[in-house]
């Protein structure tokens, strides 16, 4: 069979897996970035369980949007595969999509407490705080869990593909962030923004917190993005 993917598609997924280690993002191999190729109808996601010191694109996994099939590749897919193609069918804007278990970003996670907008850092590209979803049910865990991971975000966001693209990420309740963006480096991109506010914000709690005046928050979002609806309680954790 011939490839299924682009090249560029390929190293771009790559690069993107490469950088959760180097931003800092994960403990041994938790963490996975995957891109997709809505005309081919395919995405392209990390192999489960393979250090990110031996990745290749080789080892890179190609799978079917409809029904979850791996069309291409020797391993097994991310055991978040079923996460990433719930998103992706929910939101037709996400080109890519990051999961890691980032450490400030996971206490919110466990906390099961949203990510405040505390300073214009988080408003620059989080239009909104960075949600948290409720805890997957006794049957969303018996059914489907990987999917239905994926769900939990998609009832958060209300399938609001406007919101999922101003507010690129969101918290799975106990677990932790999956962001996502225009393409697998956004998602990274993303993802390395939601861990740093995340522990910003830890520190301004414990300092103190002050909600910023919402006209600086909008301010920073606007110029960046263009004019949106505000989602959320700005500083209300
Ligand atoms: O969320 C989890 C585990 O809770 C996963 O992200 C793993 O930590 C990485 O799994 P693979 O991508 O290696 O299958």
């Amino acid at each position: 069979m011939g490839k299924t993917v682009s090249d560029e598609l390929r190293h771009e997924v790559l690069r993107a897996n490469l950088r959760i280690p180097e931003a800092g993002l994960a403990t041994l191999t938790w963490g996975n970035v995957s891109g997709v190729d809505r005309d081919a109808g395919v995405f392209v996601i990390k192999p489960s369980g393979v250090s990110y010191d031996v990745l290749g694109e080789e080892h890179l996994v190609v799978v079917a949007l409809e029904d979850g099939r791996v069309v291409e590749g020797d391993l097994r897919p991310s055991t978040d595969t079923e996460t990433h193609r719930s998103l992706y069918r929910a939101f037709p804007s996400i080109g890519g999509i990051t999961h890691t278990h980032s450490t400030h970003a996971v206490a919110f996670a466990q906390a099961c407490r949203s990510i405040p907008v505390l300073g214009t850092t988080h408003a620059d590209t989080f239009n909104g705080p960075v949600p948290v979803t409720a805890a997957l049910t006794a049957q969303q865990c018996a059914e489907d869990y990987e999917y239905n991971t994926g769900q939990v975000i998609v009832d958060l966001l209300g399938g609001d593909d406007a919101r999922a693209r101003e507010v690129p990420g969101a918290l799975v309740a106990h677990h932790g962030p999956f962001t996502w963006g225009a393409d697998a480096t956004k998602s990274l991109e993303h993802a390395v923004v939601c861990e740093a506010v995340a522990e910003m914000a830890l520190h301004t709690l414990a300092l103190g917190t002050v909600v910023p005046p919402q006209h600086l928050l909008d301010r920073h979002f606007t110029r960046k993005h263009g004019p949106g609806a505000y989602y959320g309680n700005p500083g209300r954790v």
